[in-house]
Order: structure tokens, then C-alpha cells, then sequence
């Protein structure tokens, strides 16, 4: 496939997690422009990547075919006015929380837009993104989109743009999630009297173990779970203890209650 020219709209930290992979994969850097107003930021995309990025933006994102929007929720309005001129006809691609296709639409003019729900693994090329497409999305848009973010993980379209809601809820924040069962995780070593170092480097073992185990087996979690359960072991002990907790629930309240926020979010931005 011929490489296209891409825009970023922001160049924080998913731009550079999109951007280190699009590199490494052989995209040429003088097909990649970003806009970037903070000035430290700019110098470390120079650094980093070998890319000149603009303080604001300008005619030159008219020949971009693809244009991808990565600047915070709150500042889309903003970011995207001078952007409005040039774009309209480039496919657009968003990994934004909670800005809807529509609102996208109606402050570009362009009709062609995929969102993106992405995660923080992509920064080393374990992600998995969430992908909504328009219906005005041509199958090689699609292919386009696909080709983009490869080196940053595994990718997944949903059929309808409530459905990112839920991705969000599930994969987007879900790195956060980890890791706050791993923390969990190293107070307990150290209440036991493990060094934090020692918990830290028990539990992240524990938990990529697993995470590769389940991934490789034919069998469910819940068969796997099992197999490390013996009757009246210590599995089972701590089992029962968080079945009396209730911890199944509490995930899946907080998992609700972040498709909630990301509904809401969309509502905020979308008026
Ligand atoms: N961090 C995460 O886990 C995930 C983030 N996202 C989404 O990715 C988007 C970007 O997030 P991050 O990269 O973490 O944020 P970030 O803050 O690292 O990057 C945003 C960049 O936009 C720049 N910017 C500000 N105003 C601008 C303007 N008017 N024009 C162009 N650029 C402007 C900022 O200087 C900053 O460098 C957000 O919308 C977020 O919802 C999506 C999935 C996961
Ligand atoms: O917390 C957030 O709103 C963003 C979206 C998913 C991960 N971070």
C-alpha cells in the first residue's frame, strides 16, 4: 500500500504512541504533519521522531488524506476551528473520548470518520482500539485506518457508536483498572512482609503469566480459574473471601459507571 499523508491534531502522548509505530513500520516522516501549539512538546516530537510540527494549523493539512484527532475532549471546539478550512475532504480519525462522529462531522464538514477508542499498551505496540466506522467509510478507508494503527496493537470494529461506550468502559480505561489490582497487589506483599520490589515483581509476573495463559488456552478463565483452585486450598480461600466482598459486582458497577461517564462525556461535547 502507498503511504499516505497523515495530520495529527495534537501531538501529546497517543499522537506519539500512533506516530512511533507509523515510523517504525516505514511511514516516511515527510508525510506526517502535526499540530502541536505547545512549544515543548514540538521539540520533543523533533527529537523523538525527526518531524517538524506547526504551532498551529495551516494550508499545508489540505494535502493530508487522512487526518487523525487526538487533542483532549475539552479542547476539540477549539483545535478543530482553524483546522475547518482545509480537511473536509480527508478522512478523519479520532481517538477522542466522548466526541461523537456527529459533532466531528458537523465542525469539519467532512463526512467520512472513524473513531478510534485506543488504550495505553500501544505506547509499546500491545493496545487494542475500538474502531466505529460512518457509514460513508469506504471499505479502503477502513483498510487505511486498519494499516495506521497495526503497529500499535490489535483493532476492533463495533457496528454501532454506542458500542465505544462500552469499549471505553472495558479497554480503554482498563489498563487503569490492572493496574490498580496490581498495587492492591503489592500492599499485600508488603502487609505480609515482602519488600514492595519483591510484591511488584511477583505480582506483574503473576498477572503476565496469566494474562498469556489465558490468551494461549483453548480453555474459559473461569476453566482455568479452576485449575488453580484445589477444595480447601489457599485458592479457594481467597476465592470465598472475595465472593463475600462482593468484588465481582464492584467491577462491574465501575465498569458501568464508566460507560455512564463516557455517555455523558459525549452529551457534554456533543451539544
Ligand atoms: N490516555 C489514554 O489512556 C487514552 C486517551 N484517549 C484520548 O486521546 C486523546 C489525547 O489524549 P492524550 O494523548 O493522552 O493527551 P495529551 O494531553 O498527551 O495530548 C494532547 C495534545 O494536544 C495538544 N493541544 C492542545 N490544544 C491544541 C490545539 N488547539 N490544537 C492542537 N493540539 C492541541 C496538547 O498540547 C497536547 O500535547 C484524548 O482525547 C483522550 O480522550 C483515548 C484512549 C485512551
Ligand atoms: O479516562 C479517560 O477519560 C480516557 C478515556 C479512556 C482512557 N482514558
Amino acid at each position: 500500500m502507498t503511504q499516505p499523508t497523515i495530520a495529527f491534531i495534537g501531538g501529546g502522548n497517543m499522537a506519539s504512541a500512533i506516530i512511533g509505530g507509523l515510523l517504525k513500520s516505514g511511514q516516511p516522516p515527510e508525510r506526517l504533519i502535526v499540530v502541536e501549539p505547545y512549544e515543548p512538546q514540538r521539540v520533543k516530537l523533533q527529537a523523538d521522531f525527526g518531524l517538524t510540527a506547526l504551532a498551529a494549523a495551516d494550508a499545508s493539512l489540505g494535502g493530508a488524506e487522512l487526518l487523525m484527532w487526538a487533542v483532549k475532549p475539552q479542547l476539540f471546539a477549539e483545535a478543530a476551528a482553524p483546522c475547518a478550512p482545509y480537511v473536509a475532504q480527508a478522512l478523519q480519525l479520532s481517538v477522542m473520548a466522548g466526541i461523537r462522529s456527529d459533532t466531528l462531522v458537523r465542525a469539519t464538514g467532512a463526512a467520512r470518520v472513524v473513531r478510534a477508542m485506543p488504550n495505553t499498551p500501544a505506547l509499546i505496540g500491545q493496545g487494542i482500539a475500538g474502531l466505529y466506522a460512518r457509514p460513508e467509510v469506504t471499505p479502503a478507508d477502513k483498510a487505511l485506518v486498519e494499516q495506521v494503527l497495526a503497529p500499535t496493537g490489535q483493532t476492533l470494529w463495533v457496528a454501532r457508536e454506542t458500542d465505544l461506550d462500552a469499549v471505553t468502559a472495558l479497554s480503554g480505561s482498563g489498563p487503569a483498572y490492572f493496574f490498580y489490582f496490581v498495587e492492591a497487589m503489592m500492599d499485600s506483599a508488603v502487609e505480609l512482609g515482602l519488600s514492595a520490589e519483591q510484591g511488584r515483581q511477583l505480582a506483574l509476573a503473576t498477572c503476565a503469566g496469566a494474562a498469556a495463559l489465558a490468551q494461549q488456552s483453548s480453555e474459559s478463565p473461569a476453566t482455568l480459574r479452576e485449575r488453580v483452585t484445589s477444595k480447601g486450598g489457599t485458592t479457594y480461600a481467597a476465592l470465598s473471601s472475595m465472593q463475600a466482598d462482593g468484588v465481582a459486582q464492584a467491577i462491574q458497577r465501575a465498569v458501568k459507571a464508566a460507560q455512564q461517564r463516557a455517555r455523558e462525556l459525549g452529551d457534554e461535547f456533543g451539544a
